[in-house]
């Protein structure tokens, strides 16, 4: 089994903060990581070194057999998949959603005139199909919902046939039935033994797909644990990582968390 990445005593520092500090992380191909935190624990830092937009203030980033900083970044990006906010707010409201898929196949936002041949097109439009958009081929970007957009995003980060998919936080925003699809899509992507290894960054345990496999937890720019969600998912380390005590339940391999209370027995 191959490395995807490899990340050794990794630090990200800006001015005076330290955004990651002494971060050790190594995904295998086959593996499907939730990188969980809360609001400022450096998750989204962490991909995007992850996905080779950053450099490393220390330490080493071994990404799909590269070493970050003795590589052409630009050769090694188009081998991620990457979608986040970020991403979706550079992609134009009047895009036709076929072609929003069709030109990360050159790892494009905005399409101008390029050529694509009936393959990528075929491709873009199965895509489309396997995340439960295929009825918005024909709709233009900015006409979609929040939760058909991120659907649309996931396959466009699919669409260069990435050795590695990285989503930061694609359930921001959705309602309740939104967030449900797309858990059950990102189920299927995950099951499916084709796809790339992912890494999905979360706020919310609630969000972890079932056929997951691993965990990150990350509190302040450290590692709190990482490990198989069977034995890295748990009530203390969920605690350790949003620093308050956690009860944490699991059915039918899906996660909630709430805050625990104390009952005091005689009223
Ligand atoms: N250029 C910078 N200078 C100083 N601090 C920064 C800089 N960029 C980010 N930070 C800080 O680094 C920390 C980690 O940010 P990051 O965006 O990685 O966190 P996150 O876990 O993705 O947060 P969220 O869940 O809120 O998106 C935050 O406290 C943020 O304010």
């Amino acid at each position: 089994m191959s490395t995807v990445l490899e990340l050794a005593d990794v630090s990200v520092r800006r001015g005076q903060a330290t955004l990651l500090d002494a971060v050790s992380w190594t995904v295998n191909e086959g593996d499907r990581w939730v990188v969980l935190g809360a609001n400022g624990a450096g998750k989204t830092t962490l991909v995007q070194l992850c996905s080779a937009q950053v450099h490393p203030s220390a330490g080493r980033v071994g990404i799909l057999g590269e070493v970050l900083g003795a590589v052409d970044v630009f050769e090694l990006r188009p081998r991620i998949g990457y979608t986040s906010a970020a991403v979706a707010e550079r992609i134009p409201r009047d895009e036709l959603v076929r072609d929003v898929v069709v030109s990360a196949s050159y790892g494009i936002v905005g399409r101008w005139r390029e050529h694509y041949d009936e393959l990528d097109h075929q491709r873009a439009r199965d895509l489309l199909v396997e995340v439960g958009a295929g009825k918005l081929l024909d709709r233009t970007f900015g006409t979609l919902s929040e939760g058909e957009r991120k659907r649309v995003q996931i396959a466009r980060a699919l669409m260069a046939d990435p050795e590695l998919l990285i989503l930061d936080e694609p359930a921001a925003g959705l309602d309740l039935g939104g967030r449900e699809d797309l858990v059950s899509t990102m189920s299927v992507l995950a099951n499916d033994s084709l796809a790339p290894a992912i890494v999905l960054v979360s706020h919310h345990v609630e969000e972890v797909p079932p056929g997951f496999t691993h965990v990150l937890m990350l509190r302040e720019g450290r590692v709190v644990a990482a490990g198989p969600l069977d034995v890295t998912m748990n009530a203390e380390n969920l605690s350790a990582t949003f620093g308050m005590s956690l009860q944490l339940t699991v059915e039918d391999g899906r996660y909630a968390a709430r805050r625990r209370t104390s009952r005091h027995l005689g009223g």
